[in-house]
């Protein structure tokens, strides 16, 4: 669980790449444009900077990033058939596997216009994430990650996903711990070293989800709007560093604890 620096150098470096590839997608995201049109874009953008997607083939997942538009949770797949159009809430999750290390990340894009609720529901969700990056450090116990994001959630009025949880990474795309987004009793006390996602999917409404007949797509049961944010985080004794922070990112990229 707590990587070499020779390991946590690689996965800086994939994690640079996973973060240009959000920064490079943004200006594709438009009406009219459909979802495989930016999975290939993105796809492209990944092979020609020699990484791998490390979605496409994972389980069988049949393409290189999850988009996840509207009330669906995660594990859209792309499709020539869906057409992005004005206020839409689209979820581009990108993870890349760089010279044998991966990097996982993903942010909320805005068709257009959008609503209130739109913006408010993907404002507190980035921000949940970001109430629990203010508050890692080596020597906490995780179950501060779940029970931080669960509070800030509930306490705006909406609800966490259970079903899916942030994860080590780093030679492999799933490793120890499973990071729960929401109030558990997991003692494990984070050191120095230990690199994970936390990816926390929040709902507008109920936190109830279901799959389609696809074996992929995740929906919100109650049909409400949901959204997500992921970074790939390096645990560090002054805080934690975000090793897939992008230039959209509201917050520093490099933390230090609030003294
Ligand atoms: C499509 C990739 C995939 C397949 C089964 S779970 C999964 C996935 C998707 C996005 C993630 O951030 C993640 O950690 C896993
Ligand atoms: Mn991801
Ligand atoms: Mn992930
Ligand atoms: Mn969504």
């Amino acid at each position: 669980m707590i990587k070499k620096e020779s390991e946590i150098e690689k996965i800086r470096i994939s994690g640079k790449l996973a973060a240009k590839v959000l920064e490079m997608i943004e200006e594709y995201v438009q009406p009219d444009i459909s979802t495989e049109e930016l999975n290939n874009i993105c796809h492209d953008f990944i092979n020609q900077n020699n990484a791998i997607p490390a979605c496409l083939g994972y389980h069988g997942f049949p393409k290189s990033v999850c988009i996840s538009v509207n009330d669906v949770v995660c594990h859209g797949i792309p499709s020539k058939n869906q057409i992005l159009k004005i206020g839409d809430i689209v979820n581009i999750d990108v993870t890349v596997i760089k010279d044998n290390y991966y990097a996982d990340t993903s942010k909320m894009f805005f068709v257009g216009k959008t609503n209130i609720l739109s913006k408010r529901l993907c404002k507190v969700t980035q921000e949940s994430l970001y109430a629990a990056l203010n508050i890692i450090k080596s020597g906490i116990p995780l179950f501060k990650i779940g029970e931080t994001i669960e509070n800030y959630v509930e306490n705006h009025g909406f609800s966490v996903v259970k079903e899916y949880c942030g994860h080590g990474i780093g030679s492999s795309f799933h490793e120890e711990p499973h990071v729960l987004h929401y109030k558990n009793n997991n003692k494990l006390i984070l050191k120095e070293g230990m690199i994970f996602t936390i990816e926390p999917m929040v709902n507008a409404g109920k936190s109830e989800v279901k799959c389609m007949k696809d074996g992929w797509t995740v929906k919100t049961k109650d049909h409400s709007l949901s959204a997500q944010y992921e970074h790939t985080i390096l645990v560090t004794n002054y805080g934690c560093d975000i090793l897939t922070w992008h230039k959209q990112d509201k917050i520093l990229p490099s933390l230090t604890t609030s003294l």
